[in-house]
This record gives C-alpha cells, sequence and structure tokens, in this order.
C-alpha cells in the first residue's frame, strides 16, 4: 500500500530499496506490485493499482530504469502485477548473460540455436542448424564439433530484437547489440562423445552464467546427458532443461521421459527441484527463484511447429548475470581463441574475469613456456563484433595485440594489469572429489585438468589419501607436465581422462620458481651446441617427448631446445614420460 501514495521519506526508502535490488540482481529485478511485503497475495483495487504503477514507474526514472510489463492476476483482494525492472546501461552497452547449451548429440542444439537467433522454424531434417556450423565437416556430418558462438537480443520492452535475414546470411551482430538492451550470449557445444574435450573447454573456459541442457524427447536421456548434466552441477552452474521434438513424439515416450528426467533431477546426486513449465506464471516462478534456489525448470518444445517457444524466449529474458563485478579491481582477462586476421595481426578472444580493461592499456600476457609474462599493448577492443573503448568484468571481448605472432599465445593463458604482479605456476593443490573411475587413483596418476581456459594434463604428485577411488574427496597436490600456467586459488577445475572424472576447486598454489622447481627433476648435458650458442649463455627448455616424439634420435634422447641447441637429456635419477628440464647453455 505504500506505493499508493508515499511519503517523501518512504519515497526516497523505495528508491533506496530499488537501487539495492538492482545492485544484488545485477541490474535487474523482479518487482511484484500489489503483494504484501511479508509475500502474501493481498491485490489492489483498479485505482490503487493505477496509483502504484505510477509510482513505480517515478521510482525506474529516478534510478534510470526500464519497467517492463511481465503478467497481471486478479486475487480475491484485487489486481497484482508482475514487472520486470531492468537498469539502462547506455547506448552502446547491454548487459550479458552466457548460456552454455549441452546435450546428447542430435538433441536438437544447433537446430535450437538457430530457431531462436534466426527466428525461422525448423523443417526436421536440419534446415535451421545450417547457419551456426563453423566448420565444413560439421555442415556435412550435421554435428557440432567446436565451440559456437551466437546472440539473442532483446530490447528495453523484452521483445526479441533478431530478425529473420531475407537473404539467408549471417547475423549482423553489431545491429543487434545496438537494438538491445541485454544480449544472451548462447555456446554451442557438441553432443558427442568424442568431443567432450571441447565441451569440457566451452563449460570451464567460457564462464557459462547458466547452462541449458536439451534432451530428445522421443531420445530421453541417452549418452552424454548425464556426463553433462554432472559437469555443470560439479561447477556449480544454475541448470534448466529443454525438452525438444514434441512434434514428432508420442504421448507415452514423452511422459515416460518426462518422467526419468524428473527422477534425475530429484535423485541424491542433483537435488534440484523440477517445475514442468507450462505457462507464463511457471515462466516468472522459476526465473525468480533460479539463480538462487534449486529450482530447475523444464521446457518442452518443437523446434519445427514453434509450440512453447515464447515461454523459453520469456525465460532467457528474466535471467541475469550471477556475479556482480567491480570496476576497481586490477584487470584479468583470460583467453579462450586466438586469430591471425590480415591487415589487423593476432587477435585473442575471451572471458574479462574483473577490472576494466581500456583501449591502448599495457596489459601483461603470459605465461610463457618459461613462466614469463610480456608486456604487451591492446591495439584495439572489439565486443561481440562491435569496436568498443573499453570492456569490463563478466564481458567477452576480442583484442588485437601489437607486435606478437599468434604461434606464441596459446589457449590458457592470461593478459592481466600489472599491479597483479603474476607468477605462473608448475604446482597447486586442490581438494578434489572423484565423480567416477573404473578402479584406484594413486600418484603418478595423469589426466587433463581442466581450469577456466587451461586445458593441460597434470600428474598427481602427492594426495592425502593412498588411494582414491570413485566417491572420494581428498587434497591432492599436482604438477603440470608441459607448461606453467597462470592460476588462481578458488578456482574451479575438472580432471578428467575418457570417463574417469574429478571435480575439485583449487586451495593453494605454489608460487615455488617455475623453472627451479622444474631443474631439480634432471640433469641436463648440453650436446654439440652450434657455435654462436658458445659465447653466449642462454636459457633452454627441454621436454621430454613421448616415445615416436619429433625431438628422439639414437645414442640418447635429445631434443630441440628452445633458442635452437640440440641437447640430451640424461637424467641422474629415472624420469618419467613428462618430465620437464631447464639449464643454461
Ligand atoms: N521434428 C523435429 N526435428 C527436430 C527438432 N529439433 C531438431 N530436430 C532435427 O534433429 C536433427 C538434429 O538436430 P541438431 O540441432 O543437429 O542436434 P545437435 O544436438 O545440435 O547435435 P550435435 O551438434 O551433433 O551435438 C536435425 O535434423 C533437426 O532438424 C524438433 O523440435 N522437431
Amino acid at each position: 500500500m505504500v506505493l499508493v501514495s508515499p511519503t517523501g521519506e518512504q519515497y526516497d526508502a523505495l528508491q533506496r530499496h530499488l537501487r539495492a535490488r538492482l545492485d544484488e540482481g545485477c541490474g535487474e529485478t523482479i518487482f511484484v506490485v500489489g503483494m504484501g511485503s511479508d509475500g502474501g497475495d493481498y491485490g489492489l483495487s483498479d485505482r490503487d493499482m493505477e496509483a502504484s504503477v505510477a509510482t513505480v514507474q517515478s521510482l525506474c526514472e529516478q534510478v534510470e530504469a526500464d519497467l517492463i510489463p511481465l503478467r497481471e492476476r486478479t486475487e480475491v483482494g484485487g489486481k497484482i502485477c508482475d514487472y520486470l525492472i531492468r537498469r539502462r546501461v547506455g547506448e552502446q552497452d547491454f548487459l550479458e548473460v552466457r548460456v552454455a547449451v549441452v546435450g546428447n548429440v542430435d538433441a536438437g542444439k544447433s537446430t535450437l540455436l538457430g530457431v531462436l537467433t534466426h527466428g525461422e522454424l525448423d523443417n526436421g531434417r536440419g534446415f535451421a542448424r545450417q547457419k551456426l556450423f563453423r566448420h565444413k565437416h560439421e555442415m556435412e556430418s550435421g554435428r557440432t564439433s567446436s565451440v559456437g558462438n551466437d546472440i539473442l537480443g532483446f530490447d528495453h520492452e523484452g521483445q526479441v530484437v533478431n530478425k529473420p535475414d531475407s537473404h539467408g546470411g549471417s547475423l549482423d551482430w553489431t545491429k543487434i547489440c545496438e537494438k538491445s538492451s541485454k544480449v544472451i550470449t548462447f555456446i554451442d557445444l557438441a553432443g558427442h562423445e568424442k568431443y567432450l574435450k571441447t565441451t569440457v573447454f566451452g563449460m570451464t573456459g567460457h564462464l557459462p552464467d547458466f547452462c541449458m541442457l536439451m534432451v530428445g524427447s522421443n531420445a530421453g536421456i541417452v549418452g552424454m546427458t548425464k556426463e553433462h548434466l554432472g559437469l555443470a552441477l560439479a561447477l556449480n552452474v544454475p541448470v534448466f532443461v529443454v525438452v525438444t521434438k514434441i512434434d514428432m513424439c508420442p504421448t507415452n515416450i514423452l511422459q515416460e521421459t518426462l518422467k526419468l528426467l524428473q527422477r534425475l533431477l530429484k535423485s541424491p546426486g542433483c537435488r534440484k527441484i523440477p517445475v514442468l513449465v507450462q505457462n507464463k506464471d511457471d515462466v516468472i516462478v522459476t526465473a525468480s527463484n533460479f539463480s538462487s534456489e534449486r529450482m530447475c525448470p523444464i521446457f518442452q518444445i518443437s523446434n519445427v511447429t514453434g509450440e512453447n517457444m515464447d515461454l523459453l524466449k520469456m525465460f532467457l529474458n528474466l535471467l541475469s548475470s550471477r556475479t556482480a563485478f567491480n570496476d576497481d579491481e586490477p584487470a584479468e582477462f583470460q583467453i579462450d581463441d586466438t586469430y591471425s586476421v590480415p591487415g589487423v595481426g593476432t587477435v585473442v578472444s575471451g572471458t574479462t574475469l574483473r577490472g576494466v580493461i581500456r583501449l591502448n592499456d599495457t596489459l601483461l600476457l603470459g605465461p610463457d613456456p618459461l613462466g614469463a609474462f610480456i608486456p604487451i599493448a591492446v591495439k584495439s577492443i572489439h565486443r561481440k563484433r562491435m569496436p568498443v573503448k573499453e570492456v569490463r568484468g563478466g564481458q567477452t571481448a576480442s583484442f588485437s595485440l601489437k607486435k606478437i605472432k599468434r604461434s606464441s599465445i596459446r589457449k590458457g593463458m592470461v593478459l592481466v594489469s600489472p599491479k597483479l604482479m603474476p607468477q605462473a605456476t608448475w604446482e597447486f593443490e586442490a581438494e578434489i572429489l572423484v565423480l567416477h573411475h573404473p578402479t584406484t587413483i594413486s600418484p603418478r596418476y595423469q589426466a587433463m585438468v581442466h581450469c577456466g581456459s587451461i586445458r593441460q594434463t597434470a600428474t598427481i604428485l602427492t594426495m592425502s589419501k593412498d588411494c582414491l577411488r570413485t566417491g572420494d574427496k581428498a587434497a591432492v597436490h599436482f604438477r603440470f607436465i608441459k607448461t606453467p600456467e597462470y592460476l588462481r586459488c578458488d578456482h574451479k577445475l575438472v580432471f578428467r581422462e575418457g570417463r574417469t572424472k574429478a571435480v575439485g576447486t583449487i586451495t593453494k598454489v605454489s608460487r615455488r620458481g617455475a623453472n627451479a622447481g622444474a631443474y631439480r627433476k634432471c640433469a641436463c648435458l648440453i650436446n654439440r651446441p652450434p657455435p654462436r650458442m658458445m659465447s653466449r649463455v642462454r636459457f633452454f627448455y627441454c621436454r621430454q617427448l613421448k616415445s615416436g616424439g619429433g625431438g628422439r634420435r639414437r645414442g640418447g634422447q635429445r631434443h630441440r631446445a628452445k633458442g635452437g641447441a640440440n641437447v640430451a637429456a640424461a637424467a641422474t635419477s629415472p624420469v618419467g614420460p613428462s618430465t620437464t628440464a631447464v639449464g643454461l647453455v
């Protein structure tokens, strides 16, 4: 009732309350007019509702936000209206939410993204997905093999901005972003098991806010569905489920799939509350309780008839980013891809983890194979293919860099503010939970560590238990086998090899010098150094290659070291197949 005709003091209090809620919701909040502060539905008369909405409208003007009506309902006491309040972020800016799209092969992931982002329905034979594929072999096989990106824009009234392109061309991202107040970036991932490594990389490296798990209603929960769901849960990414192909699925099979899905979500491993979304009310209830609570909405859609597509779009419009970022922190950007653009040079793409990065800023790029960071200037910045002057925490971007070859940059490197004084590390400790392993894991076991956009094999040096089996938790000391990486405590990691999977959190990053650590491992002898090397002191780095590797020759294990010298790794003690050695020529 306080909204009907607030006093000056009440108005100020309401304004403060609204600002706080917008900050909490990363620029968005759902506001219900006509509901008691204790959550009870009271309802307002038409006149009171009109006055209340006018007050909310004026509050929104004060805090520079848009008021988007969502639904209106009538209870015993009168009307209740739900609104989405979204902060205006400036002409060139927009709120960004990243959604990873996972699910088994042929669940309809690429097709749904094609339908959502291009605004044209599918024909059931792969029409809609054609515009999304990045490679020729994907076109031919119909299978996604890489990490795809697509955007869906919503304007200040909550309407979809993407329009069907009459020429069948690709989307004009610049136009979409200019008209949008919110942009959903879909990370289209591969469903086939053989691309699981890329899918895990998409989930850890592209920092999704939410995960959309797709299930083909006719196929049910098969193949990679559980694997992908487990991954999202392990990384603490809230999941919603989209059941596709309801146009071609007999009712009994659809009901069976839904029953199994609900059982899986309620199981002790997931502990979710599944909600079948049937109407707008369900959308609002699930969206407002989604990120904080255990609710898991399930949508049933058809990409061919477009059934329930409006509910899914409404839900996507209501999703808001999960993390609030502080601009005052030193900048940190993780690289997830590199390109060589003719006329521009080397370009890196990735996600800004914190801080603000501006044009011409000098950042430290690294770590290189020796663990060093080099200063580099940011020549230009693109955000969603649009040139911009700055990017901030939570935003994806690409930078063109000065005077550096693409070959010297790899995924997993970072660009950080010199204030952070970054250090690369070979060794780290993590608390891990083994989700699955057929036998036991013991020291010297090796598997791929995924942490952010880092993807490298690591060896277990020591663990707090003798051996680990499925379901075990332990503190584990790891060591990368190839290059040192830039790691931070509290980052989530996935440790996997085939179906073996463990998840965990980094608890300690060893600050022991990357080179010193490696040097202790084995001694290196120089074999016939080239004459030019004799007089100069040069640092070299070599790694024992797997059998048959390019560096192996008769009479010992010789490697081409950085700096051009041929060196033979003559170990003083038996060394494993992944030994790294450094020394001075
Ligand atoms: N009838 C019908 N067919 C659909 C629907 N959704 C997708 N399809 C068809 O299902 C097939 C597989 O769809 P994709 O989008 O390639 O599946 P995907 O999950 O992306 O597969 P991967 O990229 O290999 O992981 C295509 O031929 C689509 O036309 C739907 O709702 N109804």
